[in-house]
C-alpha cells in the first residue's frame, strides 16, 4: 500500500514563539524550577506544588516581601473545604504552611487534610494569571497546584511566559497538528493496516491514527476515538474497559472492511499516568472516578477533542460512524465541524473489577450502556 498523505517538506508554520516559551515553562517545572507568568496587570514567579523542595520554596520566596501564596482549583478547595467546588475556577490560599515545602506537597497531595491556619485569600484583579500558573502544572501532568510570589520587574534570566499563551496553548498545539510519519503495520486483527503520526508544531507529543483498509471519504467512516490508558492498552489492567475496547475496535473496523482509530495521548482523561495512578488509589479509598478527578483538583474529564477532529480533517475524513459510549465524544467531534452520522455502542462484558466503574461511568457521565 502506498502511502496516502503528502509527507513532503512543506513551508513551516511561523513558528509560535509564545507557544514554544510555554514547553520550555513545562519541562522547567518538571525540574522543580521556577518560572515567570505575565498578564498585563500583573507578574508572578511560580513552583509546581508537587515539584517544591526546601531550596526551591527559600530561592522562591526570596523573590518577593509577601510570602508565597498556594494556588488550587476550585475542585481541590472544595475538597479540603475551603471553597467552593466551581469548574474552571482557581483560589488562593496563604498561611505559614506556605512557606514549608513538606507542606505544600501535602496540601496539593489528594489524601491530604487541610490545616487549621490557612485563609483563603480573595481573587486578584486579572485572575487569569493564577489560572494560568495552575494550567501550566496541568499541562506538565503534576498536580494542579502552584506556589506563587508577585514581582514587581522581570527578572533577567529567568524563563517568562504569558498567562494567555498558556491558556490558549492546548488548542493551539491541536490546530498545529501535522503527519510526520506513516507506515504499514499489519495487526493480528487487522492486516491491512497503517499508522500515520501527526506532530504539533511545538515539538510535544504526538497523536497516531490507525487507518484500516482503505476508507472512503464519500461514504460515513467508521471511526474510533481512542483515548491512551497504558494500563488497560496495554497490560490488560481490569479496572477499566480499555484494553478491550482498543482490540475490539480494531477487530469490529476490520470486519466492515475499513475505518479509522484514533489513538489519542490522553491518559487518565487527559490528567497524565502518575495522577490516574492518584486516582486509583483514591477509587481504593472509596471515592468513584469521577469524585476522584474533582479530589485531586481536575474535573472529571480534562481531554478535548480538537486534535481528534484535525486529524480527521488531515485524513481527508469529514463524516463519521463513530464507535462510542461517551455523548460528549459525539458532541464535541460535532462541535467541531464533524459529521457524526451515527453513533455506534462500543460496549463490552464488565468483569469484578471494572463494574463499578462502568456504572459511575453510566449514572455520572452520561455514557450510554
Ligand atoms: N482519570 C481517570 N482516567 C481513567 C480511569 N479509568 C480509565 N481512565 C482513562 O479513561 C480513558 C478512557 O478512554 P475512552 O475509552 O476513550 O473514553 P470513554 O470516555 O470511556 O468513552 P468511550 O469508550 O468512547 O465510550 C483512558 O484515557 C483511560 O486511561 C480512572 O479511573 N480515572
Ligand atoms: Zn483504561
Amino acid at each position: 500500500m502506498t502511502p496516502s498523505l503528502d509527507l513532503s517538506p512543506r513551508p513551516q508554520p511561523e513558528v509560535d514563539r509564545p507557544m514554544i516559551a510555554v514547553d520550555r515553562a513545562i519541562a522547567e517545572l518538571r525540574r522543580g524550577q521556577i518560572v515567570e507568568v505575565t498578564a498585563p496587570e500583573r507578574r508572578v514567579a511560580m513552583l509546581a506544588a508537587e515539584a517544591v523542595t526546601g531550596q526551591s520554596l527559600a530561592r522562591l520566596a526570596a523573590l518577593s516581601d509577601i510570602p508565597p501564596v498556594l494556588l488550587l482549583t476550585g475542585r481541590r478547595l472544595a475538597a479540603l473545604g475551603l471553597g467552593e467546588d466551581e469548574a474552571g475556577a482557581v483560589g488562593r490560599l496563604s498561611g505559614p504552611e506556605c512557606g514549608d515545602a513538606e507542606q505544600v506537597s501535602l496540601l496539593a497531595n489528594p489524601c491530604a487534610e487541610a490545616t487549621a491556619s490557612l485563609r483563603p485569600e480573595p481573587a486578584l484583579p486579572g485572575d487569569r494569571l493564577d489560572q494560568a500558573c495552575v494550567t501550566l502544572a496541568k499541562l506538565a501532568r503534576l498536580l494542579p497546584a502552584a506556589l506563587v510570589v508577585p514581582l514587581t520587574a522581570p527578572t533577567a534570566d529567568r524563563l517568562a511566559v504569558e498567562a494567555e499563551a498558556v491558556l490558549r496553548h492546548q488548542v493551539t498545539v491541536a490546530r498545529s497538528l501535522r503527519p510526520v510519519a506513516e507506515a504499514r503495520v499489519p495487526l493480528a486483527q487487522a492486516e491491512n493496516a497503517r499508522i500515520v503520526a501527526f506532530r504539533p508544531s511545538d515539538g510535544g507529543i504526538e497523536h497516531l491514527a490507525v487507518v484500516i483498509g482503505d476508507p472512503d471519504p464519500a461514504r460515513p467512516v467508521l471511526t474510533r476515538l481512542h483515548s491512551e490508558c497504558f494500563t488497560g492498552d496495554l497490560l490488560g489492567s481490569l479496572r477499566c474497559d480499555c484494553g478491550d475496547q482498543l482490540r475490539g475496535a480494531i477487530a469490529e473496523i476490520a470486519a466492515a472492511g475499513s475505518g479509522v482509530l484514533l489513538y489519542l495521548a490522553q491518559e487518565g482523561r487527559g490528567i497524565g499516568l502518575v495522577n490516574k495512578l492518584r486516582a486509583y488509589q483514591l477509587q481504593d479509598a472509596g471515592f468513584d472516578t469521577l469524585d476522584a478527578n474533582l479530589q485531586i483538583g481536575f474535573d472529571d474529564d480534562e481531554r478535548i477533542y480538537l486534535p481528534a477532529a484535525q486529524m480527521l480533517d488531515r485524513l481527508d475524513i469529514h463524516k463519521v460512524r463513530l464507535m462510542t459510549n461517551n455523548p460528549r465524544k459525539v458532541e464535541a467531534l460535532a462541535r467541531h465541524g464533524v459529521d457524526v452520522v451515527e453513533r455506534v455502542p462500543h460496549v463490552f462484558p464488565s468483569n469484578d473489577h471494572n463494574q463499578g466503574y462502568l456504572r459511575t461511568k453510566a449514572r455520572r457521565s452520561g455514557h450510554l450502556f
